[in-house]
């Protein structure tokens, strides 16, 4: 299984985040190629990485076996129709983490119907701990399957889904959610802050205690619901703080936020599909 060859379009957070897995699980870095606007990021991306570094995508994707689309959704319409006919000589698998980007609406911009795999990651891809969901088009063979997930196997735990809309069901959940649990560790640093705790040492409980749960939440055989049981002493200090979060409905808080996200997502794939 080859990964050789791998063009990124665009070079910010994302791209960052895929390149710094691959290269750390000992892809060669100069068999990665990007393309990028910013000199500042392609000199970042080149001093991180050792990987080759380009102003233009369409010198960036030539001979590339896999381009990885790593532009905002709104830039995806001009960025696709402007590389396409150096994509459609090159005939890469093209992967596009671009949320909310539909493998239709790539196909119509570089007027081909070219093997398309949408994947939804998230920054943890940085540490090789991202939470992945894959779409295939259906002109990927099993070739472009493996390859795909060879490739975002090195930044994290991989799934299919069989529904490209279920894409927008990922972005909410596992693309967008490292936000919310930075969010809720932001939240309970400030309220360790106004409890006494100097800043760092609040910072650092915080954390650890995130990454505490989360792994013996991965570890264990039992689900999240009984290990917050097993913290919950009757009577006890968490009972009181779980029931001002039951106060606030915690559930549908959440539930909405997520709704709010794949909405988004949903909005962002309904206007480009009607884009020409
Ligand atoms: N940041 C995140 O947590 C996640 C982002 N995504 C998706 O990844 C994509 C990129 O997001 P980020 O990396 O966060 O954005 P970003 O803004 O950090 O990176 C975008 C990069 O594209 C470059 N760019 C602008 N115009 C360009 C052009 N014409 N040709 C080539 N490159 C160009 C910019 O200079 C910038 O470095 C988005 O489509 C987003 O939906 C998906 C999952 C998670
Ligand atoms: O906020 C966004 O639109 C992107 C997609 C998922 C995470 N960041």
């Amino acid at each position: 299984m080859t990964t050789a060859r791998i063009a990124f379009i665009g070079g910010g957070n994302m791209a960052t985040s895929l390149i710094a897995g691959l290269t750390a699980d000992g892809h060669a870095p100069d068999t990665i190629q990007v393309a990028d606007p910013s000199q500042e990021r392609r000199e970042t991306l080149q001093a991180s990485f050792g990987v080759r570094a380009f102003a233009n995508n369409a010198e960036a994707i030539a001979n590339a076996e896999t381009l990885v689309l790593c532009v905002k959704p709104q830039m995806a319409a001009q960025v696709c129709t402007d590389i396409a006919a150096a994509v459609t000589a090159a005939q890469p698998l093209i992967i596009s983490v671009m949320a909310g980007v539909p493998e239709q609406a790539m196909q119509r911009w570089f007027g081909a119907p070219l093997p398309v795999v949408r994947a939804m990651p998230n920054t943890p891809a940085m540490v090789q701990t991202g939470a992945i969901g894959l779409h295939a088009s259906p002109e990927v063979d099993a070739e472009g399957r493996n390859r795909a997930e060879t490739i975002l196997r090195a930044a994290g735990l991989i799934r299919w889904v069989e529904d490209e809309a279920r894409i927008d069901a990922v972005t909410a959940i596992s693309g967008s959610g490292p936000a919310y649990f930075f969010l809720f560790m932001e939240a309970l640093e400030a309220a360790g802050i106004e409890l006494g705790l100097d800043p760092q040492t609040a910072r650092l409980l915080t954390i650890q205690t995130a990454l505490g749960a989360a792994k013996m939440a991965m570890e264990s055989a039992a689900p999240p619901s009984r290990l917050r049981e097993q913290v919950t002493s009757p009577g006890g200090t968490t009972e009181r703080a779980l029931a001002v979060f039951q106060e606030a409905d915690l559930h549908a808080l959440v539930a909405r936020a997520a709704r709010a996200a794949r909405d988004r997502a949903a909005d962002i794939s309904q206007t480009l599909s009607e884009q020409p």
